[in-house]
């Protein structure tokens, strides 16, 4: 079919084209939007507005990519999560809004003015930066097993101004600086590695070493929670994002590791999502 040049026309274009995924509208606007380096409202105020023949040739590009299934955040390169807007690249998982649940639940606890943070997993450095951005005074530190994760993260920390986070490679605590934290935060992979989830939506086109944890998903939640006990202050604490049927196990090694004022927090569709419990004092 012969496509006009308008904005208008090429939208309804991509609508049609992307009309068996969740949001061909959305899609359609974002991919267009990006590259013609202008928000969505422009898109709206000027339907009419002729594109340039590039413009289209690249649209169809980024339509037919998505039409295979390719996450629009791959697509575009970005993604907003809290406040910021962070790169993505397909080395790690793109930045969940379930996520923010996270970062709202750890801005919540009482700690030290100067809290020593740790992000377990920091991927594209969504969490640790989230927290830096509301708690300048907070030392937030990253950790990622792929080496072009901590490179991501700390691409996102000079794009947002937050240089204050360090990042760096480990594998869980292996190589972390001998210190204690106040707070310690992780999204794990936590996801059946058989799941019939893996083979839907943009977890396809996003790596194994970001989403699987063995075949009930809780191998590495289980490392985290047993090595975490060493690595906080007392009254510390650790927040974990999970799956919404691994709480009652999480609640279960929370208990075996002898953490208390366990507490869980439920998402949207009322599902417990993260868990968060505290080293006690004495
Ligand atoms: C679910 S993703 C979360 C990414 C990011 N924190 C977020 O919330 O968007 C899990 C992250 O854990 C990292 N990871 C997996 N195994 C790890 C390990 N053994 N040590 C450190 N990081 C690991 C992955 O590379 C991935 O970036």
């Amino acid at each position: 079919m012969t496509i006009n040049n308008t904005i208008a026309d090429l939208l309804e274009w991509a609508k049609r084209e992307l009309c068996d995924g969740e949001s061909p509208n959305t899609d359609a606007r974002i991919l267009l939007a990006h590259i013609l380096n202008q928000t969505t409202t422009y898109l709206m105020t000027w339907p009419d507005k002729v594109v340039e023949h590039e413009v289209k040739v690249r649209f169809e590009g980024l339509v037919a990519k998505r039409k295979l299934g390719h996450p629009v955040a791959h697509l575009i390169g970005k993604r907003d999560f809290w406040t910021l807007t962070l790169e993505v690249t397909p080395d790690t998982l793109i930045p969940r809004p379930e996520t923010e649940l996270l970062v709202e639940y750890a801005l919540e606890l009482t700690l030290p003015k100067q809290a020593r943070v740790l992000d377990l997993g920091t991927g594209t450095g969504a969490i640790a930066l989230s927290l830096a951005s509301e708690k300048p005074s907070w030392q937030v530190f990253g950790v990622d097993v792929v080496e072009e994760a901590v490179l991501l993260a700390q691409r996102n920390a000079d794009l947002n101004q937050l240089t204050q986070v360090q990042f760096s490679q480990s594998c869980w605590f292996s190589h972390l600086p001998n210190r204690q934290f106040d707070l310690i935060v992780s999204n794990p992979p936590y996801v059946e590695s058989n799941s019939h989830y893996l083979a839907q939506g943009d977890v396809r086109f996003e790596p194994a070493s970001a989403l699987t944890s063995g075949t009930d998903g809780l191998d590495d939640i289980k490392h985290i929670i047993k090595e975490s006990f060493t690595h906080l202050e007392a009254g510390g604490w650790l927040v974990i994002e999970h799956g919404f049927n691994q709480a009652e196990a999480i609640a279960q090694l929370f208990s075996k590791y002898q953490y208390t004022h366990l507490q869980q927090k439920h998402d949207l569709n009322n599902q417990p999502r993260v868990s968060a419990a505290q080293k006690p004092f004495i």
